[in-house]
């Protein structure tokens, strides 16, 4: 089986400072891996070059065995939900936010009934009546998992967490888990969390910008 994504020999820097250093490895499609480590170890620059935010200055990223090229970064980004510390919802109520990318062509023949909006909240232990919300005024966990429902209902497969269970009481972030559990979807997640190291198939630790794999 080949890796969904793999790290060959990677190294990037930015403004002078290398900030990761000859990094390899490879995770599988339906694998659940962490990244983990230290603050400023550089677990969000893999995110990142992964996302082609970052350009190697030597090594090759690779996302279904093509090299990252600006042609193969709009496949990666087309099937990935990236969601960070603070997602950007871009729209007044969390209604309009889920929908909002169902206007465009390419996702406009698969607008979600209700029905499907009320199925994926509840299935992240949201309440329907959060879909009458001011994106302005909810907080934090909650924005992650509008983010995350978002992700699941445009049939995302890669999902790219940045601490996304850490605003999260222990009942959320086991349905967030159990959202995960569906072996079609991949996981690279940054996280601290002892439940999510539990939870992983692999973690990778990383210190200064160097990657180990250590599950
Ligand atoms: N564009 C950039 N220009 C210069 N330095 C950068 C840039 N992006 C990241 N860095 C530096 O690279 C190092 C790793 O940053 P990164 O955000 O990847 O760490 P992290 O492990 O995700 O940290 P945290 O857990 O605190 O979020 C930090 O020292 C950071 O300041």
């Amino acid at each position: 089986m080949l890796p969904i994504i793999r790290f060959d020999k990677v190294s990037v820097t930015a403004q002078n400072k290398t900030i990761l250093y000859d990094i390899s490895f490879a995770v599988y499609a339906g694998e659940k891996a962490v990244l983990s480590g230290k603050s400023a170890a550089g677990k969000s620059s893999v995110l990142r070059t992964l996302l082609g935010m970052h350009t190697p200055t030597s090594g090759t990223v690779y996302f279904q065995n093509q090299s990252l090229s600006p042609q193969s970064v709009q496949s990666i980004r087309s099937c990935t939900a990236y969601i960070g510390q603070e997602p950007i919802l871009g729209a007044d109520n969390v209604r309009e936010a889920l929908l909002l990318p169902f206007q465009f062509k390419s996702h406009r023949n698969h607008h979600p009934t209700e029905a499907q909006l009320i199925s994926v909240l509840q299935r992240l232990q949201l309440p329907a009546d959060i879909l009458n919300r001011d994106t302005q005024h909810i907080s934090g966990g909650e924005k992650q998992r509008i983010a995350l429902a978002r992700g699941l209902l445009l049939g995302k497969t890669l999902y790219l967490l940045d601490e996304v269970t850490s605003a999260l009481d222990s009942q959320s972030k086991q349905a967030v888990f159990e959202v995960f559990s569906d072996p079609q979807l991949t996981v690279l997640a940054v996280a601290h969390d002892l439940d999510w190291l539990e939870y992983s198939t692999t973690v990778f630790e990383m210190n200064a910008g160097q990657l180990n794999q250590v599950k």
